[in-house]
């Protein structure tokens, strides 16, 4: 290493991995900022979430692909579909598993589509925090029987362990390329998609158990008053399949919808650095999982991947 190497390197590094891996904690740690929405059920994360490190000499931008899973309707097809496409198109893809549990169907299925790609792929067993030393040694070994990883880390997301060596390594395999993003830039993502985020995670944060992943939350308008000391109002709408859906998310006389607008708006203020008025509608749209016309509907466009 007599030459010191100057130029910027940079690429888009794809997350993969089965729900619930902690995909987005990881993006959440690494980019500093609350910009995929976290949740300890899985399949929380429906579109792609850019985030972006801009470090000294390099630019990472990732790519938070949707959980991939064998697909029973509608919507786990299209899923699957966006992310087969964001695969071929990345420098890197990080494969996640988590490091308590042993290889499951789900990882056997993206190991799968992971075949014969080009792209490095890198093994990140997470969650290293939770089990005994010998056990991840056993882990890596029975992964490493199923496919040629260019890489293999065992990372905390949640503690940070080893989060450092990873980042070193994903540098390493960079090629040389422009800063595509402002340093300052987190993400590319539009405000409306973040603040539908938002408010989807209040919901299923506050429902807990009983409201599943039927709903989609649209944003219906976003205005600044200019009367009213430029305070912004956002006008949602969140959308349920069934009737009983829509009983449990208003709650008892509101309670519930009006617990979820007061925790969204916070966080819509401190997104927007505005004060805000958050108007939220709930309604009832049988089956839209099924039913691709409304996908497109509620802003899970293909021609945008
Ligand atoms: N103990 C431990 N828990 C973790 C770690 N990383 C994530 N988790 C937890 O695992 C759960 C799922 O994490 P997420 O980041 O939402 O997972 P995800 O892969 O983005 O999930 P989807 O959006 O469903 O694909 C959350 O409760 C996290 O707190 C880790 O390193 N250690």
């Amino acid at each position: 290493m007599q030459e010191k190497n100057n130029s910027f390197k940079s690429g888009f590094i794809s997350i993969i991995g089965r729900p619930n891996v902690g995909k987005s904690t990881f993006l959440n740690r690494v980019i500093g900022q609350k910009i995929a929405i976290m949740s300890d059920k899985p399949q929380t994360t429906r579109n792609k979430i850019q985030g972006v490190l801009t470090r000294e000499a390099s630019q990472m931008v990732f790519i938070d692909t949707p959980g991939i899973h064998k697909p029973k309707h509608k919507l786990g097809e299209f899923m699957i579909k966006v992310s087969k496409n964001t695969l071929r198109e990345v420098d890197i893809i990080m494969f996640m598993v988590n490091a308590e549990q042993g290889i499951g169907k789900g990882d056997e299925f993206i190991l799968e589509l992971l075949e014969g790609t080009k792209t490095p792929v890198f093994l990140v067993v997470n969650k290293i925090d939770q089990i005994h030393p010998d056990e991840l040694v056993q882990t890596i070994e029975t992964y490493k029987g199923k496919f040629p990883f260019a890489e293999i880390v065992p990372i905390s997301a949640l503690q940070g362990n080893n989060i450092d060596q990873l980042l070193q390594t994903i540098d390493e395999y960079l090629p040389e390329g422009p800063q595509y993003y402002p340093a300052d830039q987190v993400t590319d993502h539009p405000e409306r998609f973040i603040i539908s985020e938002m408010i989807r995670e209040k919901v299923l944060h506050l429902t807990r158990e009983e409201i599943p992943h039927s709903i989609a939350v649209v944003i219906d308008k976003i205005k600044r008053d200019d009367e009213n000391d430029n305070m912004i109002r956002v006008q949602a709408t969140i959308m349920v399949e069934r009737d009983s859906q829509k009983g449990i998310v208003i709650g008892k006389r509101g309670a519930l919808l009006k617990e979820v607008g007061t925790e969204a708006r916070k966080d819509i203020e401190m997104l927007l650095g505005s004060k805000v008025f958050l108007e939220l509608w709930v309604k009832v749209q049988k089956d839209w999982r099924n039913k691709s016309a409304h996908l497109r509907d509620f802003g899970y466009r293909e021609d945008e991947y």
